[in-house]
C-alpha cells in the first residue's frame, strides 16, 4: 500500500474547500446523465437523501428520459452501491486520508472510478466527462487533481485492484468477500452469522445482494388472481406467493400499469407477501375475527391483510406511529375493513383480545439493501441495539394484545441475528408464548433450514431477506 502511495497526486484539502461560484459554471456540452448522477450522489452525502427518490425527482425535473435516464440510473446506483470498494481504490491513489478530500471532489472521484472499474464506458470518456463536472462544481484547480487520480485508478481493472487491496481470503474470508462485493464488513459478518457460512453461500448471498431485484406485484385477493394479473401485465406468476407476479425487466413504472392504477394490485416484494400470508394461515381454535397490524406504515402488508380479512369476514386494526405514514396506510387500505390508528404500538391503548397480530417491526433493513443503493453505507452497527430494544418492546406488546390461543407473527426485513432470533428468544423467555414452526406456513418454499424460524434470502428465494417467527400465546 505504502509503495503505491509514492508519487500520488496531492489533492485539495477539506480544510481549504474548493471555491464555488454563485451558480455552477457548466460547460454547454456537459453530459446530462453524469450531471444527474453527480448531483444525486452529492444529495445523498450532504443531506442524507434517498438515492432512488432523489434520482427520479431529478430526472423528472430535468426531463431526462430514454438512454440518458438509463445511464444516469446505472451510474448513480452503481456508484452509491459500490462506495466502499471505490473509496478503497481512490484511497490507494491519493496521498491523504479520504476524510480530508473535499466532498464534491470525492463524489466526482467515485463517479469516475465507478465508470472505470465497473462499466464498459471507454476510459477517455469516463475521465474527461468527470473532470468536466469537477471543474464546473469544484473549480478549475481541482480538474488536474481529479484527472490525475482517475488516470491512476485506470491503470488497473477491478480484479487487479481487488487482488491488491482485499485482505487474504485465507486469513480473513469475510473481509475478502466484503470488499469484493462492496459491502461493509459488519454487514457481511451479519450475513455470515445468519447463514452459518463464510464461504460459497456467503459469497452467493452478497453477490445476490449486489444485484438489482425483480419487481413483484401482489394481486389483491378477491379482486384479481395472480394468473389474471400475470396475463394483463405480461409478467409471470411468482414461484411461492399465491398472489405474486414477477414483472419482466424493463417494464417501466409499475404505478402506470392498469391493474395498479385500478387498485387491483400493488408493488410488493414476494417475501413480504409470504410473511403477511403466513400470518393469516396459522390455524386457530375459536374466533378469527380481530386482526392487528402493529407497525403498519406505509401499508403494504396491511393492504394484503385487509383484502384477506375482507374475504374471510375479519377486520384489521392498523397501528402506525408516524402520522404521515399512517396516512399512507389509510390511502392504501381505502375500501378494505381496516381501521388506522396513529399510536405507539408499545402503548396503543387498543382493546386486547386480538386473534392475530402482525409485528412487522422497524429494523436495520439489511434484508432489502438491494433496493436502496446507499443504505449499506449509511447504516451503522451502532443502530442495532436501539432497534433491538424497540423490537423487543413491540413484540412484548403484541403478546399482551393477543388472546390466549391467538398468534403473533414477528417479521423483520433483516437477517441480523440480534434482530431476529435474539429478539424472539428474549421475548419468549419472558412471556407466555410458544414458538411454532413457521416453515409450515410457507407452503412450497424450499431451503428453509431447520426451523422453527423462517429466513428468506435473495440468493435462495429471489426475495428480500425477510425473517419470520410465529408465536402462539399460551
Ligand atoms: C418495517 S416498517 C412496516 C412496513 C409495513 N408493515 C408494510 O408492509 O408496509 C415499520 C413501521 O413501524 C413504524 N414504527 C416505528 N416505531 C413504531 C412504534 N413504536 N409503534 C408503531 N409503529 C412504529 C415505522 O414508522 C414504520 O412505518
Amino acid at each position: 500500500m505504502n509503495e503505491h502511495r509514492r508519487g500520488r497526486p496531492a489533492r485539495p484539502q477539506r480544510g481549504r474547500p474548493a471555491p464555488r461560484k454563485s451558480g455552477p459554471r457548466r460547460p454547454p456540452h456537459e453530459d446530462p446523465a453524469r450531471r444527474v448522477a453527480l448531483d444525486v450522489l452529492r444529495a445523498v452525502r450532504e443531506r442524507d437523501a434517498y438515492a432512488n427518490l432523489e434520482l427520479s425527482q431529478q430526472l423528472r425535473a430535468r426531463r431526462i428520459s430514454g438512454r440518458d435516464a438509463g445511464l444516469a440510473t446505472e451510474l448513480t446506483y452503481g456508484a452509491a452501491r459500490a462506495q466502499g470498494l471505490l473509496d478503497a481504490v481512490i484511497d490507494a491513489c491519493v496521498d491523504r486520508p479520504l476524510s480530508q478530500v473535499d466532498g464534491v471532489v470525492l463524489d466526482c472521484l467515485r463517479l469516475g472510478a465507478y465508470q472505470l472499474l465497473r462499466t464498459r464506458i471507454p476510459e477517455h470518456a469516463s475521465v474527461t466527462a468527470t473532470v468536466d463536472l469537477a471543474r464546473a462544481d469544484a473549480g478549475s484547480h481541482t480538474a488536474g487533481f481529479v484527472n490525475a487520480v482517475l488516470r491512476k485508478v485506470s491503470e488497473k481493472d477491478e480484479a487487479a485492484w481487488l487482488d491488491e487491496l482485499a485482505p487474504s481470503a485465507g486469513t480473513d474470508a469475510i473481509g475478502n468477500l466484503a470488499l469484493r462485493t462492496a459491502h461493509p464488513r459488519w454487514i457481511a459478518r451479519a450475513f455470515a452469522e445468519s447463514l452459518g457460512d463464510k464461504g460459497p453461500e456467503l459469497e452467493a448471498a452478497l453477490i445476490a445482494d449486489d444485484t438489482r431485484p425483480d419487481v413483484h406485484l401482489v394481486a389483491r385477493p378477491g379482486e384479481i388472481s395472480a394468473d389474471e394479473l400475470a396475463a394483463v401485465t405480461g409478467g409471470e406468476v411468482a414461484p411461492y406467493s399465491p398472489y405474486g407476479v414477477r414483472l419482466p425487466a424493463g417494464t417501466g413504472d409499475p404505478g402506470e400499469l392498469e391493474p395498479v392504477r385500478e387498485r387491483m394490485a400493488s408493488v410488493q416484494d414476494e417475501g413480504s407477501q409470504l410473511c403477511a400470508v403466513a400470518a393469516t394461515r396459522v390455524p386457530l381454535e375459536g374466533t378469527d375475527e380481530r386482526w392487528l397490524d402493529l407497525c403498519a406504515g406505509p401499508g403494504g402488508k396491511a393492504t394484503l391483510l385487509g383484502a384477506l380479512a375482507a374475504v374471510s369476514g375479519a377486520t384489521v386494526d392498523a397501528v402506525e406511529k408516524a402520522p404521515h405514514r399512517a396516512r399512507l396506510v389509510e390511502k392504501a387500505t381505502d375500501g378494505l375493513p381496516v381501521t388506522v390508528h396513529v399510536a405507539d404500538g408499545r402503548d396503543s391503548g387498543l382493546r386486547p383480545g386480538y386473534d392475530r397480530v402482525l409485528v412487522d417491526a422497524p429494523c436495520t433493513g439489511l434484508g432489502s439493501l438491494r433496493r436502496r443503493p446507499e443504505a449499506r453505507w449509511r447504516r451503522q452497527p451502532s443502530d442495532v441495539p436501539e432497534l433491538v430494544k424497540l423490537q423487543d418492546e413491540l413484540l412484548a406488546a403484541a403478546l399482551d394484545l393477543v388472546r390466549p390461543g391467538g398468534v403473533v407473527t414477528y417479521v423483520v426485513c433483516s437477517p441480523h441475528l440480534a434482530e431476529t432470533e435474539g429478539v424472539v428468544a428474549d421475548v419468549v423467555r419472558k412471556a407466555k408464548a410458544q414458538t411454532l414452526d413457521a416453515r409450515e406456513f410457507f407452503d412450497g418454499v424450499p431451503q428453509l433450514g431447520d426451523g422453527p424460524y423462517v429466513q428468506l434470502w435473495p440468493h435462495r428465494h429471489g426475495t428480500d431477506a425477510m425473517f419470520c417467527a410465529v408465536l402462539r400465546r399460551t
